[in-house]
């Protein structure tokens, strides 16, 4: 068995579930609320950017209402002892546009589908920290176009620092997958690309994901008793 050195973890909406943030296809969820073609496509800005930009800025608004949970405090303690050298590594990316990782203390966190606290300027690429709304954002100060958008990846759109996600992959001995249905790739892909490199797979889920039968072993149950148990 391959000692655990560097370690991959996969989160999704599941985590910060249990903070009281709407996942995106639980029941009551985001996506039933709204279609994912109206309101996280760049065509749905083109479209209608009032709508979008009202849609990000309540879930930006709804993060100054929440916590971390159990489950991000134990990811921040495992960031917090887990060396860095070069038989050590840990990576935390998520799917999720939220800052609670880092609100819990984690530092080796990847947004790969970007943050609700920042803003992307549409037209020269400048981002900028961001806390209120965007409906009424002011032109861009890098560029002065009238072009400030959610920093956050859209459907179609390439999500951020892929090559330093598949660097991680590639070294993994343990990938572990936490409060993600494996719906939207190329995040549901990752189980599949660190187990050809060799890692250890391990899923953590209220429910078996969709794909569940990647992992070499899938623990159900809340991630709040699952991943504190799991890092102890
Ligand atoms: C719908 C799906 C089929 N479509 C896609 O995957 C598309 C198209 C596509 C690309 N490749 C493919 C291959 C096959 C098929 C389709 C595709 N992908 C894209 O468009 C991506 C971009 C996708 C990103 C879109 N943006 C998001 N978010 C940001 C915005 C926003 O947040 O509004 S996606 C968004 O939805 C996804 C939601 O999934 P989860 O987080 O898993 O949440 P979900 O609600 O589904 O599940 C929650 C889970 O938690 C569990 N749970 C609940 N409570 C708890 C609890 N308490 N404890 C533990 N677990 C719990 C539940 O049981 C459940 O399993 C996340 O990724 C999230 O970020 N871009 C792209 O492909 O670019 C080109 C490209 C890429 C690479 C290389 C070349 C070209
Ligand atoms: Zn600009």
């Amino acid at each position: 068995m391959k000692q655990t050195g560097n370690i991959v973890v996969l989160t999704g909406a599941g985590i910060s579930a249990e903070s009281g943030i709407d996942t995106f296809r639980d029941a009551g969820g985001l996506w039933e609320k709204h279609r994912i073609e109206d309101v996280a496509t760049p065509e749905a800005f083109a479209r209608n950017s009032a709508l979008v930009q009202g849609f990000y800025d309540a879930r930006r608004a709804a993060l100054d209402t929440v916590e971390p949970n159990a489950a991000h405090d134990a990811l921040a303690r495992l960031d917090a002892r887990w060396p860095d050298d070069e038989k050590h590594s840990l990576l935390i990316v998520t799917q999720n546009v939220d800052d609670l990782h880092e609100r819990a203390g984690a530092r080796r966190v990847l947004h790969m589908h970007g943050e609700l606290r920042s803003a992307l300027c549409g037209h020269c690429g400048v981002r900028t920290p961001w806390q209120g709304a965007l409906a009424d954002a002011p032109p861009c100060e890098a560029c002065g176009a009238p072009a400030l958008r959610p920093d956050v990846v859209w459907f179609g759109e390439m999500p951020y620092q892929m090559p330093r996600i598949y660097q991680a992959l590639a070294k993994a001995d343990l990938f572990v997958s936490i409060g993600t249905s494996g719906a939207v790739y190329p995040a549901a892909g990752f189980v599949q690309e660190a187990a050809a490199y060799g890692a250890r797979t391990l899923e953590l889920n209220l429910e078996r994901s969709e794909g569940s039968h990647w992992f070499d072993e899938s623990r159900q149950g809340r991630a709040g008793e699952l991943v504190p148990a799991w890092v102890e």
